[in-house]
């Protein structure tokens, strides 16, 4: 794949890791009131993630934990949109943004956003033609169902054929829908319709995912995944996400999506000050 992404107005370097912050716009995030407040809080927010190292923002408006309901395209809109303009006029930073919704795809490139992160690689109806039309690099990961129901026993015969068949069948139907490979970066989607067992076999074998020629994005920071193998609640599971990302990075993961950017950053810095010395 090409040492740099363009993204938008911006390139992202890819001859280093990079640490993508995440903001949840979803009103349990912010529940401090009205959508002013939270679109303020927002922005602090983002603002402390990339003062803290962070060179990708990633906002959602609608969340894709397991179980969660779907959210009305335009509460979704309105949830993303004025947290994209905030950022894209007050932050040098690339703003993805974590939408299935082709018309929040659109709109978000408008206002700014770098690069589009969708958990459902533009399966929607009218996702592919967004993104193709937005002209932005595309971040496509793997999943079965939806978040509310693909934790339901998810079994594979063949976990990691199955994440490396779908998404060269993503890659190709965005070829055809004008999105270059150049244009996009693979997740093999740790939480989302899979085991224990299966995010960790998937974890160990990320090189599977080499020869499909694209950058790779990896997010499991907080995830049930360390929770269950260290038997950790949601708020302790700091030290477990950086192992993650450390080894990670070691795999040549290109951008680790993380609720803690500072501490995250610094496992990135040290790796790269080991792997750049002589
Ligand atoms: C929105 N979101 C939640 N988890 C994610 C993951 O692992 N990868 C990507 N690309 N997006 C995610």
């Amino acid at each position: 794949y090409p040492n740099r992404l363009s993204c938008g107005s911006r390139f992202l370097d890819l001859s280093h890791p990079h640490v993508m912050g995440i903001l949840n716009v979803t009103p349990d995030s912010f529940s401090d009131g009205g959508r002013f407040n939270r679109r303020d809080a927002a922005l602090r927010h983002a603002e402390a993630m990339v003062r803290a190292g962070a060179t990708l923002i990633d906002v959602g408006g609608e969340s894709t934990r397991p179980g969660a309901r779907a959210v009305a395209p335009l509460e979704e809109l309105e949830r993303v949109a004025p947290v994209v303009e905030a950022i894209a006029a007050e932050l040098d930073v690339v703003i993805s943004v974590d939408t299935s919704t082709p018309a929040v795809i659109r709109e978000a490139a408008r206002l700014g956003a770098g690069l589009i992160n969708d958990v459902r690689s533009l399966q929607r109806e009218g996702a592919l033609d967004a993104a193709a039309d937005t002209g932005l690099p595309v971040c496509l990961m793997h999943m079965r169902g939806e978040p509310t129901t693909m934790q339901v026993d998810p079994q594979y015969a063949d976990l990691l054929g199955e994440v490396h068949d779908f998404l060269a069948r993503r890659i190709e139907a965005c070829r055809t829908a004008g999105i270059g490979r150049e244009r996009l970066v693979l997740d093999p989607g740790f939480g989302f319709a899979k085991t224990l067992a299966h995010n960790l076999s998937l974890f160990k074998r990320l090189d599977v995912l080499r020869d499909l020629g694209c950058p790779l994005l990896v997010g499991v920071s907080r995830k049930s995944m360390v929770g269950q193998a260290l038997g950790r609640e949601v708020n302790e599971r700091l030290y477990g996400s950086l192992a993650l990302a450390a080894l990670a990075v070691a795999t040549g993961a290109n951008i680790l999506r993380v609720h803690d950017v500072a501490e995250t950053v610094d496992v990135v810095r040290m790796i790269a000050a080991v792997q750049s010395a002589e």
